[in-house]
């Protein structure tokens, strides 16, 4: 298995309860070749949204289900809408990854069986949802950076009000869970800085227990 610690950092910082920043926990470049290796089965295409607008962050998924995105709503689907077969099943070294980061932060047990993979070129972002396409709400969200740093925007369980900035840079977890698992959170924008291994975008992965 490719050593995805080679950069672990012990520190966890709580940004509020159930929210868990993980700074430079794992290796960017080796994920990013992990992510590469899926994309010949199952590229990034733009979905479309319940409304029928494009939506601007490209996805794909690996895992058991991934997420979709239709004129029909959003939900989790055993197979890609592209080809109609399975995802590619979820490579071991990221459901390893996400597991120690949940168990890092109290979830002792997390089996995630989805992974969305975004991409986000320059000048996209994500406007703020609740992910709550989920069965189980006591599983935590774990959310791993790749490429250009982003500030993310956690906000409450309402629509609006203040967000709390959040910038994600290569190689952090975001793990989130407990009371905060439903609160809204988006992508602002991209930040500048960015890695030597990806300097044009971002690419976020998130782990779910979807089913
Ligand atoms: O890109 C991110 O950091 C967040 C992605 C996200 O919230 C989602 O895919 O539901
Ligand atoms: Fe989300």
């Amino acid at each position: 298995m490719t050593d995805l610690f080679s950069a672990l950092r012990p520190e966890r910082e709580c940004l509020q309860e159930g929210v868990y920043l993980l700074p430079n926990f794992f290796d960017g470049q080796e994920v990013l070749h992990i992510v590469q290796q899926l994309l010949d089965q199952a590229p990034f295409r733009h979905m479309k949204t319940p409304g029928g607008r494009r939506m601007a962050v490209a996805l794909t998924n690996c895992g058991t289900v991934g997420w979709i995105s239709d004129t029909k709503g959003y939900r989790y689907s055993p197979t890609d809408p592209l080809t109609n077969t399975p995802w590619p099943p979820m490579p071991a070294a990221l459901l390893s990854l996400a597991r120690s980061a949940a168990e890092k932060c109290g979830y002792e047990d997390f089996r995630p069986d989805s992974c969305l993979i975004n991409r986000y070129d320059p000048g996209s972002a994500l406007s703020p949802h609740q992910d709550r396409n989920e069965n189980d709400f006591s599983q935590p969200i774990i959310s791993l950076s790749i490429g250009r740093s982003a500030m993310f925007q956690l906000y409450g369980q309402e629509r609006g009000g203040k967000a709390v900035n959040i910038r994600l840079n290569d190689g952090d977890i975001l793990v989130f869970g407990g009371p905060a698992r439903l609160n809204f959170h988006g992508v602002r924008r991209l930040l500048p800085d960015a890695p030597a291994h990806m300097s044009d975008g971002r690419i976020n992965l998130t782990l779910r227990q979807a089913l």
